[in-house]
């Protein structure tokens, strides 16, 4: 394929004050964008970053809907959106929330539009959008869902040495796909949140997606268990006996094929994990933290069961880092891989 012909991708800059217009600037200043990548976001801000960073850029603004030209090494075509106030690096401000969900908006537009295959999103900050007034916002993954007027998402993770499945196969220790049964929500209403329904619709689509956009052929699910111990027979919680175990039968009857539920503790081990495609964890901090720990940084978010490609990075906005030129680019470099090769599978 002739780089003109490449898929073409909506990269939002994610929050004016965080790393994610610096990550943008990086990867096109070193040519590390093999796509035609369109950043969404204030140009003047990608400016400034750039001068920041001491990187030389030509900042092509397109008009709104514009195809990007073929990828070189230094450009960065941009569909403009304005800041609604000045931004500085590392500093919140309530005033650019609506400049961030924005930028969202535009990519959405073009991926829903056919403009664009896919969009790989740089990191928002959550809190600075809650605080501006927007109630309810829990993240990218649940508004994509409500944009798209779909019934489920599946926010999952993967280490780049699980990105190529068809390739490289299952290899243990840094490989990792981990799939969320809840996303964002305070601990304490985890186990409300967690149907026998709700589970069989996140298993379809995680199953489905598997295949459609990962090529696997025939995908192995492992589910943890909610409970220490996977509930020790109902000893430590039913959720196992009345929800999960209900709800993984169901889906067997279907053709699905899932081990467990399983204690989370051991089945992120090697042994455990041969064979197995993805994991499906409970929550948040069950499973993401051992995705982190085998590949902060070569590591990228999915969305699945949306009409188009979503993916992000395995970090947030990281405002310490700043305006610095610290941070490390790496995520979104695999993110834009992966969305590319999930593009062009589709
Ligand atoms: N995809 C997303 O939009 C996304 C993902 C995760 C977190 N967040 C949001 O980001 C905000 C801050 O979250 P947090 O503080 O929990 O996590 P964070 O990832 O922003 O920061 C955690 C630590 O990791 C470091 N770090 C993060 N990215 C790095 C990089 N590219 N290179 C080097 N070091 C890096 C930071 O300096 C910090 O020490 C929150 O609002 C959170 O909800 C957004
Ligand atoms: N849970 C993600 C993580 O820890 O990396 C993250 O907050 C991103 O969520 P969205 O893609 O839904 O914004």
């Amino acid at each position: 394929m002739e780089p003109g012909d490449a898929p073409v991708l909506a990269l939002t800059c994610g929050e004016p004050a965080g790393i994610g217009p610096e990550l943008a600037v990086m990867l096109a200043a070193d040519g590390t964008l093999s796509a035609r990548v369109v950043a969404v976001g204030d140009p003047a801000l990608l400016a400034e970053r750039a001068a920041m960073l001491d990187r030389q850029l030509d900042i092509r603004v397109l008009a709104p809907g514009e195809s990007p030209p073929a990828p070189r090494q230094g450009l960065l075509p941009v569909w403009p959106v304005a800041l609604r106030a000045p931004s500085q690096a590392g500093v919140l401000d309530t005033a650019n929330a609506d400049h961030a969900l924005e930028t969202l908006d535009v990519a959405i537009d073009a991926c829903r539009s056919g403009r664009a295959a896919g969009m790989v999103t740089a990191p928002l900050h959550k809190g600075v959008i809650l605080d501006a007034g927007h109630a309810g916002f829990t993240g990218h993954t649940e508004y994509l869902r409500d944009a798209c007027g779909v019934d489920e998402v599946v926010m999952m993770l993967a280490t780049d040495s699980a990105l190529h499945a068809h390739e490289t196969g299952w290899h243990g220790d840094s490989a990792l796909r981990v799939a969320l049964a809840t996303t964002h929500l305070p601990l304490r209403e985890v186990a409300d949140a967690i149907t026998a329904p709700r589970l069989q619709r996140l298993l379809r689509v995680l199953h489905a997606d598997l295949h459609r956009r990962f090529g696997v052929s025939v995908p192995r699910i492992a589910v943890c268990g909610l409970n220490p111990h996977a509930g020790e027979g109902g000893h430590l919680g039913r959720e196992e006996l009345d929800v999960i175990i209900p709800a993984l039968e169901a889906l067997r009857a279907e053709g699905l094929v899932l081990d467990g539920p399983l204690p989370a503790d051991t089945l992120f081990t090697p042994r455990h994990l041969e064979g197995i495609d993805a994991v499906l964890a409970m929550y948040h901090d069950q499973g993401l933290p051992v995705l982190k720990y085998a590949g902060f940084g070569r590591a990228a978010n999915i969305t699945l069961g949306l009409p188009f490609v979503r993916t992000s990075v395995d970090h947030g906005t990281a405002l310490d880092l700043a305006g610095t030129g610290r941070a490390d680019p790496g995520s979104l470099r695999v993110a834009v891989a992966l969305a590319v090769e999930m593009a062009q599978r589709a």
